[in-house]
């Protein structure tokens, strides 16, 4: 191809004749005319890619090298997005999806699928009161995922997490492609505040902080393991309930500071990152990748319970106990298992109904 053909299909792509009003049309997908397809790398979607959240996760995706292709999905300000993005000298492919027409194609080979998608908190909610209206999309989307890429792994990001799990294990068991080792629900953030703040108390550097958080991801059943922090620290008693109250919080802590403009958006994607490049390296094999994620669970009576993973090749390889708890996260614990129980139940009979 010489240089005229060269830039003749560049201007193709930048100027497709068949782009519609809201640049739904194809072109769209055209978006990553470079691809030569065949690179190494995984396939990773994002659905909900034009949000608070999915704007920064589809950014820092874009910058991860195990990422081959980016699918940019969203109902609305995708191709926005999708350009702004594909701009990035990074080796990722980035094309975007707009609307439901589209979102089949988008998930069509993925490896992973991201799911920011649905609205967020504003203050004095809880994120029980999202669930009317973002456990039908994740329902929607939970479909979509059983029947373009069942054997994807999938990261739900949406809240009421406790419940948008159990609603996408449902759809996939009715479709008969539920395998549990594939669903996570995001609980990094809790983990990530878990560091910062024991790192705060401690005057330690937080990169080297490790705080399991297990249980689920609201309130009282976002449960830290404060006796297994790493490295070893002592706390007081004061300090634990200080500790305990702010993790627990920590989300409400920023709706309230983000005053009806949203809730926690940045720290979410840089934790939303850190959990999907342990699933990618998992994939790609290599070993002793463990991190805490809401997953299909034996280590309590209840289906579902975050906790250690081990993540490898077909996702979690390995879902491991609590460990040895002290007398005060045995209380956490039963009143963790009181909440999470019923938020579990509410998500299975939402789809069962
Ligand atoms: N798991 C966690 O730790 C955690 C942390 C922060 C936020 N969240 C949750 O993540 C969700 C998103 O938060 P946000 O701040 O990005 O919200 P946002 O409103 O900024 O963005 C949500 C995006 O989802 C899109 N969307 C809505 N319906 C959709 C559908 N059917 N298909 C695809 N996309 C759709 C919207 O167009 C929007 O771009 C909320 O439910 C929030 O509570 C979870
Ligand atoms: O608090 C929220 O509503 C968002 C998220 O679950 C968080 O923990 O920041």
């Amino acid at each position: 191809m010489d240089a005229n053909q060269r830039i003749a299909r560049i201007s193709a792509h930048l100027n497709p004749p068949n782009l519609d009003k809201n640049g739904s049309g194809s072109d769209l997908r055209r978006v990553g005319c470079r691809a030569k397809g065949g690179s190494p790398g995984f396939k990773v979607a994002i659905l909900g890619a034009a949000g608070g959240i999915g704007q920064p996760l589809a950014m820092l995706m874009k910058m991860n090298p195990l990422v081959s292709l980016l699918h940019l999905y969203d109902v609305a300000n995708a191709p926005g997005v999708t350009a702004d993005i594909s701009h990035m000298d990074t080796s990722a492919i980035v094309r975007g999806f707009l609307g439901q027409p589209q979102l089949e194609e988008a998930l069509t080979g993925m490896d992973l699928v991201i799911i920011p998608a649905g609205v967020p908190r504003k203050p004095g909610m809880t994120r029980d009161d999202l669930f009317n209206i973002n456990a039908g999309i994740v329902r929607t989307l939970s479909e979509a995922i059983a029947k373009c890429c069942p054997k994807a792994i999938v990261n739900i990001i949406s809240n009421p997490v406790n419940s948008t799990v159990p609603i996408a294990a449902e759809v996939f068991k009715k479709a008969g492609t539920f395998d549990p080792k594939k669903l996570m629900g995001v609980t990094m953030l809790d983990v990530v505040r878990a560091n910062t703040f024991v790192a705060e108390v401690m005057s330690l550097d937080p990169r080297e902080v490790d705080v399991p958080v297990v249980g689920g991801h609201a309130g009282v059943t976002i449960l830290p393991l404060l006796s297994q922090v790493k490295p070893p620290c002592s706390f007081t008693q004061k300090e634990i309930e200080y500790l305990t109250d702010r993790i627990q919080n920590g989300g409400t802590e920023v709706v309230e500071a983000k005053a009806g403009a949203g809730s926690a958006t940045l720290s979410m994607a840089y934790a939303a990152v850190k959990f999907a490049d342990a699933c990618l390296r998992g994939l790609r094999g290599d070993a002793n990748i463990v991190e805490c994620a809401f997953v299909a669970s034996h280590v309590t009576e209840l289906p579902f319970f975050a906790s250690k993973v081990r993540l490898g090749r077909c996702g979690v390889d390995e879902v491991y106990g609590l460990g040895p708890l002290n007398e005060y996260e045995r209380m956490g614990l039963e009143k963790a298992k009181k909440e999470l129980g019923g938020s579990i139940a509410k998500g299975v009979t939402f789809v069962k109904k």
